[in-house]
């Protein structure tokens, strides 16, 4: 046993990235071993690039025995810290960092002249494994498999003096609880210390000093740490035990106050069925979800627990009845958002307000902007963006036989015209500016709502600020334009809001336009959007609906001639192209939920729901139930020719008083795209076999790309 101990540690490096396994480190002879990280690259682009390189193909780095002895590269995103132990000859090492959990060496081979040191992520389970995997990527064995030895015989081989408790991690526990740095661990002179906080150039500011007798540190430090294992396990105890009885209290509360409630079980505490409700969302399977409940509990209405939240699912027509019934809403139900989403949409959009408010502004917002008298105002500046994108995104500079990706192009599009009739924001390239700043908002919607720096959450805070603020310059300006008569008081969103007061006389402050503006560009944007890219898709797989496209728009080309701009009365006789987009968001719908909040507690179809749960239509149900819609699994735009759907059954835009006002607008703009894209091309898909999934709306992974080819205007 040798007595011999060397450390070194590295205390928090910045920008580095190991994410997935560290690196395997080769070293032969004495001295440390060298995480395969070239020391002098630390940080660099280069070194980003060879790390990524390095978690496919250990080892990728080899330091000899010739090189510098300067230590250990280690990394950390989150300024974490390493310890590297070696001893005497024989290379060995401990790491740690939130998944990481140890180093294992290859028992066969640790030895004075050579030695392996492997370190693998939780979730690999033994060395055998490891090496597997490491010779699949590498392509040879980095490690012998030869007399394999438990992890916890390995540990003892490895730390024999300095007693490390491999199998239990109390090291690893230790280690995150409390940031190790030279003040705290009092290290002595000779102890190796790189602090790589401020500098990231290892070999030419950093200290770095050999510790000749280390095991006294190694010592100190289980000394020192010991004890806040204790403190982690015993919050962790308590945290467990203050969940359980949240558990049982709450759901012995609803048995005791509550009878006749709808059937369902709670599920896990606090989270309930949400890991199984946004997997099913995601996957677009929420209809097999549904099912499944439906099927064990015997009736369309059952509840759950989402985020804490105590839900009734209401399959439709049983949810869409209560919903869309006007009477309901206030008396029975109210539009619902968690407090985390209105902080970052804003509790003064259309959809976060109930009551009185809400339907002065939903009124405001169809006579003055969305209305179905309104929305023809914009059907040149629709075309005239539609033709202009088309030729700059789809033909310019590209030839036969291109690949485009359809999903991203898109959100191009309706972007930019939603931001259009909100803002004039003519200009492409700005909006395109905009856009990421957009979609970091929107992924904090999705996000846990923990407001800690470096969450979705915080970050989405932070951007909504931004946004805003550009907003800002834009009603500011538009103040003095319409003061000047230089803008017009319809000319968009912005405009009609500055110079309209709703019923009761009052103008819209500032906040409330640029918050409903954020609003609207992202409801209008993604669903239109999505709608077309799925169409497209769907149009892709079935030639007998792109060619009975083909001959309706042919039609109306014929009737009016080419070079002439689309009238209203064109874009309502695109009948069958409507059937398409129907059937499209029965496949695909895009928001596959509708949620609502009890106002008070009420008797529905036989069940109790209390006040204050939470009321969930699932769209996807309904839209593809074969007890309510005929040969579901089939895309049949003319299904809608035979027979109109019950509102309550086929509801892609909502209904009652909380339908959709964009129904027009979007129904415009997707006719519009559709006639000039079919005038200008063919397609077909490069990945038909693509899976398509929810993130805000449906999509793939890889954006639906399509093969295109130009076609003369019919
Ligand atoms: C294919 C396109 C679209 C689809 C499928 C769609 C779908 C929906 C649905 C289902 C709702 C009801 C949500 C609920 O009841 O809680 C809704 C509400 C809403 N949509 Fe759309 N939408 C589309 C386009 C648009 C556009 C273009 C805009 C505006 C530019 C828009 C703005 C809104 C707003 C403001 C609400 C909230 C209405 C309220 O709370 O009264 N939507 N949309």
């Amino acid at each position: 046993m040798s007595t011999r101990l060397n450390l070194i540690l590295c205390t928090g490096i910045q920008g580095l990235n190991i994410g997935s396994w560290f690196p395997v480190g080769r070293h032969r002879g004495s001295g440390p071993l060298h995480w395969g990280c070239d020391h002098d690259h630390i940080g660099s682009e280069e070194n980003r690039c060879v790390r990524r390189r390095t978690r496919l193909r250990a080892p990728v780095f080899r330091k000899e025995e010739s090189e510098e002895n300067s230590g250990a590269g280690a990394w950390s995103p989150s300024r974490s810290t390493y310890l590297f132990v070696w001893e005497g000859k024989t290379t060995s090492s401990i790491c740690w960092e939130g998944s990481l959990v140890n180093c294992v060496e290859d028992a066969d081979r640790c030895g004075p002249a050579a030695d392996t040191l492997v370190c693998y992520q939780k979730g690999i389970s033994s060395i055998a494994e490891f090496s597997d995997m490491q010779r699949g990527e590498a392509g040879r064995p980095a490690t012998s498999t030869q007399g394999k030895k438990t992890e916890q015989q390995n540990a003892k081989l490895m730390y024999p003096g300095a007693q490390v408790d491999f199998q239990t991690r109390k090291w690893w526990i230790s280690f995150r609880a409390k940031r190790f740095s030279a003040e705290t661990l009092s290290v002595n002179e000779t102890d190796c210390i790189l602090d790589l906080e401020t500098d990231c150039s290892f070999s030419t500011n950093s200290r770095v000093v050999m510790a000749e007798h280390g095991s006294s540190l190694l010592a100190s430090l289980e000394e020192r740490e010991s004890p806040s294992v204790w403190f982690l396990a015993t919050l962790l105890v308590s945290f467990v035990t203050v969940i359980s009885c949240g558990w049982v209290w709450s759901s012995t509360k609803g048995k005791e106050r509550y009878s006749g409630l709808p059937p369902g079980d709670l599920g896990l505490p606090f989270f309930g069925d949400t890991i199984q409700y946004v997997n099913a969302y995601y996957n677009m399977s929420v209809k097999n979800y549904v099912g499944k409940k439906i099927a064990r509990y015997g009736s369309p209405i059952f509840k759950a627990k989402l985020m804490g939240h105590m839900t009734v699912f209401m399959d439709a027509p049983e949810g869409s009845k209560l919903m869309f019934n006007r009477r309901n809403d206030e008396k029975l139900i109210q539009g619902y958002w968690p407090e985390s989403t209105l902080k970052l949409v804003g509790s003064n959009v259309l959809s976060s307000q109930n009551g009185a408010a809400y339907r002065c502004h939903k009124r405001h917002m169809m006579s003055h902007f969305l209305g179905q008298n309104v929305v023809p105002r914009y059907l040149v500046r629709i075309e005239e963006r539609s033709v202009e994108y088309i030729q700059r995104y789809w033909l310019d500079g590209t030839i036969d036989g291109s690949v485009l990706e359809t999903q991203n192009q898109l959100m191009i599009h309706t972007f930019g015209l939603i931001a259009d009739l909100c803002l004039t924001l003519t200009d492409t390239n700005e909006a395109e500016k905009l856009r990421p700043t957009f979609e970091v908002w929107e992924k904090g919607l999705m996000a846990l709502p923990i407001n800690l720096p470096g969450t979705d959450y915080y970050r989405s805070l932070k951007a909504r600020a931004e946004i805003l603020n550009y907003f800002d310059t834009y009603v500011q300006r538009r103040k003095q334009e319409l003061k000047d008569g230089t803008a017009s008081p319809t000319q968009d969103y912005l405009s009609v809001m500055l110079t309209n007061p709703d019923d009761s006389g009052h103008f819209y402050t500032d906040e409330e336009i640029k918050t409903n503006i954020l609003h609207l560009i992202h409801g209008g944007a993604n669903t239109v959007s999505s709608t077309l890219t799925m169409a497209v898709c769907k149009i892709a797989e079935h030639t007998e609906v792109y060619d009975q496209l083909v001959a309706e728009h042919t039609a109306i080309m014929e009737r009016k001639g080419d070079a002439q701009p689309l009238t209203i009365e064109d874009v309502r006789s695109m009948k069958y192209s409507w059937m398409v987009l129907q059937e499209t968001l029965r496949v695909y719908p895009s928001l596959p939920g509708i949620f609502r909040e009890a106002t008070t507690t009420f008797e529905y179809n036989g069940y109790t729901i209390p006040k204050g749960w939470k009321l969930l239509c699932t769209a996807a149900q309904s839209f593809q139930n074969p007890e309510l819609v005929e040969d579901p699994e089939r895309f049949d735009p003319s299904r809608f020719e035979r027979g109109n759907f019950s509102p309550h059954v086929f509801f892609p835009f909502g209904g009652g008083v909380r339908l959709c006002p964009g129904y027009e607008l979007a129904k415009i703009t997707m006719l519009v795209f559709l006639h000039h894209f079919l005038k200008n091309l063919h397609w077909t898909l490069t990945d038909p076999d693509e899976k398509v999934v929810y993130h805000f709306s449906p999509g793939t992974l890889k954006g639906i790309p399509i093969r295109i080819t130009r076609v003369k205007a019919f």
